[in-house]
């Protein structure tokens, strides 16, 4: 395990340089299918709502499969109060009886899709949105009679994700699910949707966006921040109670994508501006990294390191000029 350092200030100074460093994690992307799962605080502002979604067409642009999982939490209880339905939560998950689900589903597929499909697609027609329940991508059975209408999954087919993705289109799902057993829908935790939707496609990577800049050993000591640990760790923490509220199930999502096959879940803050990028194209990335134990994948962190180690071994500087030459090792 560990601690992240602020790499931000040097990023913004060294343009040329952050390019070059963001080689290796080009090639680490592309072609490769990331799952993210934005939702919570960090979805509040619009302005920041349209860069997220322009950052995520840039790496459509060089190569990325991105896939995206949306909750709106906020959004929802916002229309609740309009429309004096009372907000309850138990365990972080929203009581749901049928007139809450019914403004779940109008406020997700309605309003919160729309508008991320139509941030994207002022820049290009790439944005595809869809509900879980649309081609029975999603079926969930109740989860807990106290809750409702909230549902775990219980079914994926990903064929029709499967066809956008291939079709080069970028999916953007809200997290509602048909029932496996009558004719209605489930509530979803966007987060845990995310974790099973990125086991179910074998995506190379899991990125939630919350309101926190990671995971914190001793939330909220700014000093704790996690920069990367193994799945093995993350249950360690899990189980020793340090983490609270909001941060278990998406942890809990994470590992759940790392025990189906996710070589990495990463935990960022959505709210700084191009969190996305930073966390994917740098070398010390900005967020929390949570690795499979057994991952094939050898691109490691170093967070006092300007160049990953692999790069600066290969590194060969010419003494007499300026120029050098590298080789990435994979
Ligand atoms: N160990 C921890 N590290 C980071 N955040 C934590 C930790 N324990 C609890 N939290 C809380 O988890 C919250 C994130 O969960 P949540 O509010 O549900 O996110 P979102 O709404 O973005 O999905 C943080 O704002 C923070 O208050
Ligand atoms: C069962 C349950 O709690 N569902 C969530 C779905 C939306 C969500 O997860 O939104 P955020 O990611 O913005 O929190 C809800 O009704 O709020």
């Amino acid at each position: 395990m560990k601690y992240t350092s602020d790499f931000r200030q040097i990023l913004e100074t060294q343009g040329a340089e952050t390019l070059i460093e963001a080689l290796p994690w080009f090639k680490d992307v592309t072609g490769k299918t990331v799952v993210i799962k934005y939702g919570g605080a960090a979805m509040e502002d619009p302005e920041l709502m349209d860069s997220v979604m322009t950052d995520i067409l840039l790496l459509k642009i060089i190569g990325v499969r991105p896939v995206i999982i949306h909750g709106g939490g906020k959004a929802i209880n916002r229309m609740l109060d309009k429309l004096n339905v009372p907000v309850k939560f138990e365990n972080g998950l929203r009581v749901t009886d049928d007139a809450t689900m019914d403004v779940v589903k109008m406020v997700l597929t309605g309003d919160v899709n729309d508008q991320l499909v139509r941030a994207v697609n002022k820049h290009g027609n790439l944005a595809v949105g869809l509900s879980g329940s649309d081609a029975g991508t999603l079926k969930a059975v109740q989860k807990d009679p106290a809750l409702g209408r909230v549902g775990k999954v219980s079914e994926i087919d990903p064929s029709y994700l499967n066809d956008l993705i291939n079709a080069d289109y970028i999916p953007i799902i809200a997290s509602i699910a048909a029932s496996a057993d009558d004719d209605g829908v489930y509530n979803i935790n966007a987060d845990e949707a995310a974790g099973d939707i990125a086991s179910a496609i074998g995506a190379h990577k899991i990125m939630f966006l919350t309101d926190v800049n990671g995971l914190y050993e001793n939330y909220p000591d700014p000093d704790t921040l996690i920069a990367w640990m193994t799945q093995e760790e993350a249950e360690e923490l899990i189980a020793s109670g340090k983490i609270a509220s909001g941060m278990i199930p998406k942890i809990n999502a994470a590992l759940h994508a790392l025990k189906g096959g996710v070589p990495r879940a990463h935990i960022l803050n959505g709210k700084i501006p191009h969190a996305i990028l930073l966390e994917m194209l740098t070398d010390s990335g900005i967020g929390t990294m949570i690795r499979r134990a057994d991952s094939a994948d050898q691109l490691e962190r170093h967070p006092l390191d300007r160049f990953t180690k692999r790069l600066s071994e290969n590194l060969s500087i010419d003494p007499e000029g300026d120029e050098y030459e590298f080789e990435i090792v994979h």
